[in-house]
């Protein structure tokens, strides 16, 4: 049988949770653009974990339960504070966290239908807590516990920063969570329905999923995009900057996607928040220098931006430091991880596909004395 590279255009399961047909995303059959416009994070997340969206009743109790879960145990909070934060990267430190975190759920290795959901709100709750730790914790700063009446994107803010955040702020973060919280079968989530399709527990899924997304193929782009932007420093460096990367076959962080081929349609929702937060801020020159960039690479490469390129400038815009963007990523595609997680055990069989063998063949054992 041929091997298809990477998986290309294989439809590896079914799913009811996000689809991608003509360049159109949805979330359970509603429109991203829709979501976008006027859902909050909450409502995404229980879409995506319930297939409905919720009713005012449904909604408050999510909130709710999201809320209560929020503090983290002390033992992770002491883990964070115990090792030099200053040479770790937040993915790396968030991958240890939540695998730790799982040492403190009763329930953790509980492989069972109301367990599994019980889980998936501790993790999606407790998720921001450890970036936000973190990002305190290597700063100097003690945690910052979160508020009852603040929304989830409020919440993440305000753990990061120690102060409430203004409207625009947390609309455009919450606007960012719902653009990023679940793309089909993309690496990550694959990774953590490989993962838990040999029923190992949710904690296992979901930290695997985290070493997934921290790549630069995948996640890890958002953070290279503002590298980029502040590599090349200026409007005039752009074109310049981008033709030595073309001559030495570089790829372009945030450009190129494996399966929209017109367009990422979440890419302009952010593309125009990067437009207003960078005016806002008096720093337009990371969205013009992102425009140059993308016309520049759809004129010569046919290549469009996706999701990473533009959340770079607006997470920067809110005064986010850059390796947190990739963690930021995770605090929405978790919930994302989560559902497909509970949609894998309801309909569960081992995932193993086969390799077309191409080493040696027929060789004889030689002890170690005569090689
Ligand atoms: C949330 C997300 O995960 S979105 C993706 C985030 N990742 C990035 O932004 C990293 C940059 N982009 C890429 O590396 C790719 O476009 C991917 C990984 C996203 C998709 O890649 P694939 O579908 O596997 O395409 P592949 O990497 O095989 O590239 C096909 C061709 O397009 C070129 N290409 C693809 N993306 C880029 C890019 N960003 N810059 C320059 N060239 C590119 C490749 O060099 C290759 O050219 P060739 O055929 O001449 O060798
Ligand atoms: O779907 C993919 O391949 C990458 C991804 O996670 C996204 O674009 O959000």
């Amino acid at each position: 049988m041929a091997v298809t590279r990477g998986l290309e255009g294989v439809i590896a399961t079914e799913s009811s949770i996000s689809s991608i047909i003509d360049d159109v995303l949805t979330y359970a059959g509603y429109n991203i653009d829709d979501l976008a416009e006027h859902s909050s994070f909450e409502e995404v997340i229980y879409l995506l974990w319930n297939n409905k969206l919720p009713t005012f009743e449904e909604l408050a109790e999510l909130k709710q339960q999201l809320n209560k879960e929020m503090r983290l145990p002390e033992g992770v909070i002491n883990h964070l504070k115990s090792y030099d934060l200053k040479s770790v990267h937040p993915m790396a430190a968030l991958r240890t966290a939540i695998s730790i975190l799982g040492l403190y759920d009763e329930e953790s290795d509980v492989v069972e239908g109301e367990a599994n959901k019980r889980k998936a709100i501790r993790i999606q709750a407790k998720l921001p807590s450890i970036v936000t730790a973190f990002a305190r914790i290597r700063n100097g700063e003690e945690p910052v516990q979160p508020k009852e009446n603040l929304s989830f994107a409020a919440n993440f803010l305000y753990m990061l920063k120690g102060k409430d955040p203004e409207d625009i702020e947390v609309e455009a973060f919450n606007k960012a969570l719902v653009l990023h919280a679940d793309h089909e079968l993309n690496a990550s989530t694959f990774t953590a329905r490989v993962c838990v399709a040999t029923l190992s527990d949710v904690y296992s899924g979901v930290t695997a999923a985290i070493g997934a997304l921290k790549g630069p193929l995948h996640g890890g782009a958002n953070e290279r995009v503002m590298q980029m932007l502040t590599e090349i420093g200026s409007e005039e460096n752009a074109i310049p900057y981008i033709d030595e990367k073309f001559q030495n076959k570089e790829k372009i962080m945030g450009m190129g996607h494996r399966v929209y081929e017109n367009g990422d349609p979440r890419a302009k929702h952010l593309r125009e928040m990067s437009k207003e937060l960078t005016k806002v801020t008096g720093q337009s020159k990371w969205y013009n220098m992102s425009i140059k960039i993308e016309d520049y690479i759809k004129e010569n490469k046919g290549l469009p931006a996706n999701v990473d390129f533009y959340s770079a400038s607006v997470y920067h815009s809110l005064g986010i430091e850059h390796d947190l963007f990739t963690p930021i990523f995770a605090v929405s595609r978790v919930s994302g991880w989560l559902a497909h997680i509970l949609e894998q055990y309801e309909n569960n069989r081992l995932i193993r596909p086969r390799a077309d063998y191409t080493g040696k063949e027929g060789q004889s054992y030689i002890p170690i004395e005569q090689r």
